[in-house]
């Protein structure tokens, strides 16, 4: 049976990257979807706004929608202060377990949590079943049709405080219509746009960044 194309990440990484060295396992990953296979990491450069939204914020307890392979897991795990923790959402199990096998090889395990399953089902079970009170942080980064339904959802859940900040990957390709008309017209968010460009290309691209008021 051919192998798949995260297959092909997760090996180049076993055999290219750090053992224990988070930014090995990311410049691996994008050192393999630049000149090898593109594929949909929030890459370099955008990965640096995820990075300054996380240092400036030093959230205690985070949520990502989308682990795919475990790069933004690992980007954002590697930021955290000690006894922080990254819940990670991921429905697709062969992409969870390639992510478990890349952020335990990055070192960065005892930081985050994938929750395999639908956000639809996760998110209504944090408070309970993992002992959320509230998140400091979520990043979106899954199907971006899902954003606002998972961002209302998160608000119903009670699970956003003053401060919470959100931020979302892909505003402008594949685009999140939808979510940015939802987040820029709701009193309580402030917004900011953060342009740059796609994972591995010179498309333009944007991350949108929310605070919850309250
Ligand atoms: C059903 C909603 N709930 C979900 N719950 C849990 N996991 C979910 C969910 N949705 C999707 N996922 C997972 O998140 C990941 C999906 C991410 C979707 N991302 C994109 O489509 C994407 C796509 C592009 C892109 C850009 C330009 C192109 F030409 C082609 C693709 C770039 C990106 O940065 C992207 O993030 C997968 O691992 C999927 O299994
Ligand atoms: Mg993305």
């Amino acid at each position: 049976m051919n192998q798949s194309k995260e297959q092909r990440i997760l090996n180049f990484v076993l055999q290219n990257a750090v053992r224990g060295d988070p930014r090995s396992v990311m410049d691996t990953i994008d050192k393999y979807c630049s000149q090898k296979e593109w594929a949909m990491n929030v890459g370099d450069e955008k990965g640096l706004i995820l990075d300054k939204t996380v240092e400036e914020l030093q959230p205690s307890v985070a949520l990502e929608l989308g682990t795919y392979c475990g790069y933004s897991a690992v980007r954002i795990a590697r930021l955290l202060k000690a006894g922080a923790r990254l819940l990670t959402v991921e429905f697709n199990p062969e992409f969870a377990a390639i992510a478990k096998q890349i952020i335990e090889f990055a070192g960065v395990q005892d930081k985050v949590k994938i929750l395999e399953g639908p956000s639809e089902e996760i998110i209504p079970q944090l408070k309970k079943k993992y002992e959320v009170d509230t998140l400091d942080f979520v990043f979106l980064d899954h199907w971006k049709d899902r954003y606002t339904p998972d961002t209302i959802l998160i608000q119903e859940c009670n699970l956003l405080r003053k401060g919470s900040v959100l931020l979302a990957d892909n505003i402008i390709v594949p685009g999140a219509p939808e979510f940015l008309k939802y987040i820029r017209n709701n009193p309580r968010f402030q917004c900011t746009n953060y342009p740059s460009h796609l994972e591995y290309m010179k498309v333009e691209d944007a991350m949108e960044k929310a605070v919850f008021l309250g």
